[in-house]
């Protein structure tokens, strides 16, 4: 089906628990070697579960440093923030002690954020683990298709590791991580739910071309290799 690790559950909860301690062992691992370790989340409806599943776990949150693949321009307390979402699923309890890097500024704009943003990541280095979801359209991180932000996006000799998204259907502007710093960890996953999901996954394995189906790159990659867990 592709080069990547395709993984089933039977249930989107039994998914969540099993990502969770995947990632757990991971950062644990990360933190008893190094000292310290990174965990990059994405947004939208699908990890909400695991989020939770997550704030539970046994881990030295205040080693933990965390941010966004992407976010949606808007501020913190709207709705549709992923940064809302992270803060009020994961950074509970014990796990608030974890430092969380924000996408978002006051700026009105992404475009006029992408440099200061970007030197909020400078010190992230090579991510332990790094977790991407997918639009019903293919699109990960906010690299849609039929925008022109896609190919430089993509382009993984851009030393770029951000950039901003004006999307052509979906609502809000957008920050979004590039492809090369998305692919500069050393763990990467990839969260699928539901039939549809699976379908469009199925088709840009067959069809190997990002310009309609982004997430395609992501299949053609072979280092890093992603792992994608997948349930109904
Ligand atoms: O807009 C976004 O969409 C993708 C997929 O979201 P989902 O609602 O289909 O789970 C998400 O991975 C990304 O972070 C988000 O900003």
């Amino acid at each position: 089906m592709s080069d990547t690790h395709f993984l089933e559950f039977e249930s989107r909860s039994v998914l969540d628990e099993m990502m969770a301690e995947a990632v757990t062992a991971v950062l644990q691992q990360a933190i008893a070697t190094r000292g310290k370790a990174s965990l990059v989340v994405s947004g939208g409806s699908t990890p909400k579960g695991f989020f939770q599943a997550m704030a539970h776990k046994a881990i030295d949150w205040s080693k933990l440093t965390i941010t966004l693949a992407d976010d949606r321009w808007v501020p913190p307390s709207h709705e549709d923030s992923n940064d809302r979402l992270v803060q009020e699923n994961l950074l509970q309890g014990p796990a608030a002690a974890a430092n969380f890097i924000p996408l978002v500024t006051e700026d009105a704009h992404p475009r006029d954020a992408v440099e200061s943003v970007s030197e909020r990541l400078a010190d992230l280095g090579t991510v332990d683990v790094m977790i991407l979801g997918m639009g019903g359209d293919g699109h990960f991180a906010s690299l849609f298709p039929d925008s022109e932000t896609l190919k430089p996006g993509l382009d993984l000799n851009s030393g770029n590791t951000l950039i901003a998204v004006d999307p052509p259907v979906a609502p809000h502007a957008r920050m979004s991580m590039t492809l090369p710093r998305i692919f500069d960890t050393r763990h990467l996953l990839v969260h699928l739910v539901g039939d549809e999901k699976r379908a469009i996954w199925e088709k840009a394995s067959a069809e190997r071309d990002p310009e309609r189906l982004p997430i395609a790159a992501v299949i053609a990659s072979e280092s890093p290799r992603a792992d994608v867990y997948w349930a109904p």
